[in-house]
């Protein structure tokens, strides 16, 4: 499987991601500049964490209006599996697939630990190595990680089955604890922690490693969602 990780101005975990597909589940990975116009040939799409553009205006939102952005959103169109972590989830946001907006954490600083999440849904691309409701640990990095939407959108988001991961506890002011959230078709996967930094036990937890062998187990078996 060959993905591409999308690399803006001020991105820091682009290698993170590189060595999650490398070394984690050894795959192919470029390193794609948000110059390029151009994401054929890729299976998959990372948008990794950091801080695009310094975070000016809002966290992602400059990042919106790189030329790579319309072939995301190609590639997401077509059902191509697309990640995106911490700055990765606020440009999803920012670019409208995904719905909702990631604000300033409830304790208006930055947070950085390791955090015990729940798997809400393990019938997707990203989610199938785990078990229903799997308590796993992974860390937070973010200042704006507060996950808000608007009441319909929340009622849409859990009729839909589109949470994915929640945090066992309130960590930072999300509504109902949202970690992370699918688009609609399931393809397209937003989470403010960071699985590519919990893929060896030496780094505190390998619970994310699970997330990158579902994404290769559906493109070679086709896993059934
Ligand atoms: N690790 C990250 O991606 C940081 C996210 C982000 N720019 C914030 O602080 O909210």
């Amino acid at each position: 499987m060959k993905f591409a990780v999308i690399v803006f101005p001020g991105s820091n975990c682009d290698m993170d991601l590189y060595y999650a597909i490398r070394d984690g589940i050894e795959q192919e990975a470029d390193l794609v500049s948000y110059k390029e116009e151009s994401l054929d040939g890729y299976d998959g799409i990372l948008i990794p964490g950091g801080f695009s553009y310094g975070d000016y205006l809002r966290s992602g939102a400059i990042a919106s209006h790189a030329p790579i952005i319309k072939e995301v959103i190609r590639l997401a169109n077509e059902g191509k599996p697309v990640l995106g972590i911490c700055n990765g989830f606020q440009i999803l946001t920012e670019i409208g697939l995904l719905p909702g907006t990631l604000t300033n954490n409830r304790q208006n600083r930055f947070i950085c630990k390791q955090v015990e999440l729940v798997v809400e849904n393990n019938k997707t691309i990203f989610t199938n190595k785990y078990n229903l409701n799997e308590k796993i640990m992974v860390p937070i990095a973010h200042g704006e990680g507060r996950y808000y939407c608007d009441e319909e959108t929340l009622w849409e988001l859990n009729e839909n089955n589109q949470v994915v991961f929640r945090y066992s506890q309130d960590v930072n002011g999300s509504v109902e604890e949202i970690a992370g959230i699918t688009n609609k078709q399931k393809n397209v996967l937003g989470m403010m922690p960071h699985p590519e930094r919990a893929i060896e036990s030496i780094l505190g937890s390998d619970d994310g490693l699970k997330l990158f062998k579902s994404m290769l187990e559906t493109q070679k078996n086709g896993v059934q969602i």
